[in-house]
């Protein structure tokens, strides 16, 4: 049983201008202790669909699916208080910008100790020793003081290890990452997505890694779904995503890399998307 499956999952929007469809019949599913990548250009529906999945997009969203099962349970047919009770706990999500995920108000602390106590139900001390082990998990030196710092007082990746803490507090089975390291300096982002893959591997959660870099997804992933204006247009293993692409928009994603340039201009996706596809090729 995968730990989470979706079939056929639509997402619209209420627009000014009408009804405006994000994610357009995507299927997906990730096994226990798998990476999956989800990879596209911005706009292309990645975030919405795993906000669908954990039940954090507006009003103005209409979420369809024939089905959406997480961990055996209907995703779909679960009441908003049966949701909150798994989401932050035994599913995470991490977002793009740590800055604006934590709350500016409250110390780090503050933030790590709150899910502890709402999910795991743990006194005090528990909460503040389950708070300290967890920062120095994430690699963050001198985590007793640290816990009373505030976001401002922190660096980005300080405050990105800090929302990987808080997203692991209570082992959940599955991790969502939101291009996690698109926020954060060059030197920053190796030790973040390092970090994320070893805490995948030594807790063996499920880990969904949302990004629009095909050097991530070479250097994380297990299994690769490369989505295109709310579509899945591939699926594959990596090592074949990488060398037999089937898709033209996956091949025009890996020919827009700097290292297989030729020639003077880089092909831009737009430059491949109207050739006729190679037989065979996956939709
Ligand atoms: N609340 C909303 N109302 C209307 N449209 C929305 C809303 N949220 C997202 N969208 C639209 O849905 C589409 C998919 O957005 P999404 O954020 O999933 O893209 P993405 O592939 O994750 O790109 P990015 O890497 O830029 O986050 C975009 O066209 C976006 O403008």
């Amino acid at each position: 049983m995968a730990l989470l499956d979706i079939h056929n999952l639509v997402v619209e929007f209420q627009t000014a201008s009408g009804p405006f469809r994000a994610v357009d019949g995507v299927s997906l599913h990730v096994e226990e202790r798998e990476v999956l990548a989800i990879v596209g250009e911005s706009g292309s529906g990645k975030s919405v669909s795993m906000l669908a999945v954990m039940g954090l997009l507006p009003w103005t969203a209409t979420v369809t699916a024939d089905r959406m099962t997480f961990n055996g349970r209907d995703l779909l047919k679960m009441s908003p208080a049966e949701r909150r009770k798994i989401v932050g706990k035994d599913m995470s999500m991490i977002f793009q910008e740590p800055m604006a995920s934590l709350n500016p108000c409250f110390t780090i602390g503050f933030q790590i100790e709150e899910v502890l106590r709402f999910h795991m139900g743990m006194d005090k001390a528990q909460r503040r020793a389950r708070a300290i082990e967890l920062l120095k998990q994430v690699g963050i030196p001198e985590p007793e003081d640290r816990l009373n710092s505030f976001p401002h007082q922190m660096s980005g990746g300080q405050c990105q290890r800090v929302m990987i803490a808080i997203a692991i507090a209570c082992n959940p089975k599955l991790l969502i990452a939101d291009e996690p390291t698109t926020a954060l300096d060059v030197t920053i982002q190796k030790q973040i997505l390092d970090l994320l893959v070893s805490l995948q591997a030594k807790y063996g959660m499920g880990l969904i890694m949302i990004t629009h870099n095909m050097g991530v997804v070479a250097e994380t992933a297990d299994r690769v779904i490369v989505q295109y204006k709310g579509r899945k247009m591939e699926e594959a293993d990596v090592l074949s995503l990488f060398e037999s692409p089937k898709s033209n928009y996956t091949r025009a994603l890996l020919s827009a890399l700097p290292e297989n340039a030729v020639g003077d201009r880089l092909p831009t996706v737009s430059d491949m998307m109207f050739e006729p596809a190679p037989s065979g090729a996956g939709a």
